[in-house]
């Protein structure tokens, strides 16, 4: 360990310098191994290499502030850890969310690495909080599935809702429920009664609300090794009910590479790694990409390095939580909401038609209807942007008509950024902190 310390020391020194003292610290974090915290940054340097036994999938812990998330990711890395198929984490060494707030920095997901009999996972935890959904988005963008956590004591709650339309409106089509803090809940009746709402809030979201998997139990429990019944063994349930329920996607392989951007770090004398979840194709070491976004013109670079969970990767592929290291690029040059893009295959847009779902007050949505020159802010894969809306009919426009909660309509939107948009892909809208709006990109015009 000390000699591992020792080489990391100049390095280390390195990177304090040119930080701010709190960057360094974040920093040190990143490189003092723990790998939950940042899957693609490591210090991408005589690292071992992750070998594909398993097929890999990306889950994560979603649902109301409070409920358990945090714990119970802590109780699966430590019924895992059992197994060899994790490294332990407490919960104080996932929940970085209010030590990141003190120190006035993005609150961001954390992501765990762990392995079943079956599958090698990456997992999310999400915060809960209302104020950090925009996170729960991009971290909820990178996932196949959920583990949608919900107290028994409180039952479904706003966020419980919002985390599980999200989940929806990002593609994901199953997800298994945790009925958390069991141990403090004995009326029988009251968790059927939790039970029965939350098949009814899948099936309203569109989810298999019949046989979606709900296992009843107590992350704290599992955690502090006591009432296995509830705990331990809950925790097991939980994780064959993942492996069974939750398919394996299947990855665009053949298609070219394409990774939105979640993070972007300065690795001293090393460069800028940028992390996220490859969403289609493969990309070796050493080849050409470029960057799209946000810049009329797209950013060419070389990926020098590759890697998950701290292992290198010979090629980061669709499914992959990876660190791209970009030759020659500076920190300030990369932004979370970019497309990492094999060269010549998307060019950036800011123009198109969308099929737009409003949400309606009962939803979470506006209470009222909005006109013309409508401008949210748009989020679509990693980013987040403002967008104008307008009527498609320009009679409709001049009739200054209202689109109202509830209704289905076609409109223009005009992103005030060259974006990577792509036909066919979902996107929400929101605004004063709440999702108002669903949305398909049918065309794109320029
Ligand atoms: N009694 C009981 N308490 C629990 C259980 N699981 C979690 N808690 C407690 O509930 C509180 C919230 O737990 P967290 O794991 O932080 O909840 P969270 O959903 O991650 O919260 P955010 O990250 O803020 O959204 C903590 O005080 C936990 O100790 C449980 O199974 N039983």
């Amino acid at each position: 360990m000390a000699s591992w310390r020792a080489a990391f020391a100049p390095f280390l020194r390195g990177a304090f310098q040119v930080l701010q003292p709190n960057k360094a610290a974040i920093v040190k974090e990143f490189l003092l191994c723990k790998p939950h915290y940042a899957p693609g940054v490591g210090a991408i340097r005589n690292m071992a290499t992750y070998e594909r036994k398993k097929p890999h999938v990306n889950i994560g812990t979603i649902g109301h502030v409070d409920h358990g998330k945090t714990t119970l990711s802590a109780a699966i890395t430590k019924i895992l850890a059992e197994k060899g198929y994790a490294t332990f984490l407490d919960y104080a060494s996932i929940d970085k969310a209010p030590e990141e707030k003190a120190r006035g920095i993005t609150i961001s997901a954390a992501h765990i690495e762990y392995e079943t009999d079956n599958r090698h996972y990456s997992h999310v935890d999400c915060p809960g909080h209302a104020d950090y959904i925009k996170n729960m988005i991009t971290g909820a963008a990178s996932m196949d599935g959920a583990i949608i956590v919900v107290a028994a004591s409180d039952g479904q709650m706003p966020q419980t809702r919002e985390h599980l339309l999200l989940a929806r409106q990002v593609g994901i089509q199953r997800v298994v429920v945790f009925v958390n803090k069991c141990d403090v809940v004995d009326d029988p009746e009251m968790l059927e009664l939790v039970e029965m709402e939350m098949r009814e809030l899948l099936s309203s979201y569109k989810f298999d609300g019949d046989s979606t998997p709900i296992i009843m139990g107590s992350a704290l429990c599992a955690l502090e090794n006591r009432q296995p019944e509830v705990g331990e063994k809950k925790i097991h349930e939980l994780l064959d009910a993942v492996d069974t329920w939750i398919p394996t996607p299947v990855r665009e392989l053949d298609k070219p590479f394409l990774m939105p951007v979640e993070d972007v770090f300065q690795i001293s004398g090393r460069g800028t790694v940028a992390t996220g979840r490859v969403e289609r194709g493969l990309l070796k070491k050493g080849e050409d990409v470029e960057l799209v976004g946000y810049n009329k013109v797209p950013i060419k670079t070389t990926v020098t390095g590759c890697e998950t969970f701290k292992k290198e990767l010979d090629s980061a592929q669709a499914g992959d939580n990876s660190g791209l290291l970009l030759r020659g690029i500076k920190r300030e040059q990369v932004r979370r909401g970019m497309v990492i893009v094999k060269p010549g295959t998307v060019q950036p847009k800011s123009k198109f038609i969308s099929s737009l779902y409003v949400l309606t007050k009962e939803e979470g949505g506006r209470h009222t209807g909005f006109g013309q020159n409508y401008r949210p802010q748009m989020f679509l894969r990693t980013s987040d942007v403002p967008v104008n809306l307008q009527h498609l009919d320009e009679a409709v426009a001049a009739s200054g008509a209202m689109v109202m909660p509830g209704d289905n309509v076609e409109m223009k939107g005009e992103i005030f950024y060259p974006m990577a948009l792509e036909e066919g892909q979902r996107f929400n809208l929101r605004e004063g902190g709440r999702t108002v709006a669903t949305g398909l990109i049918t065309r794109i015009i320029e």
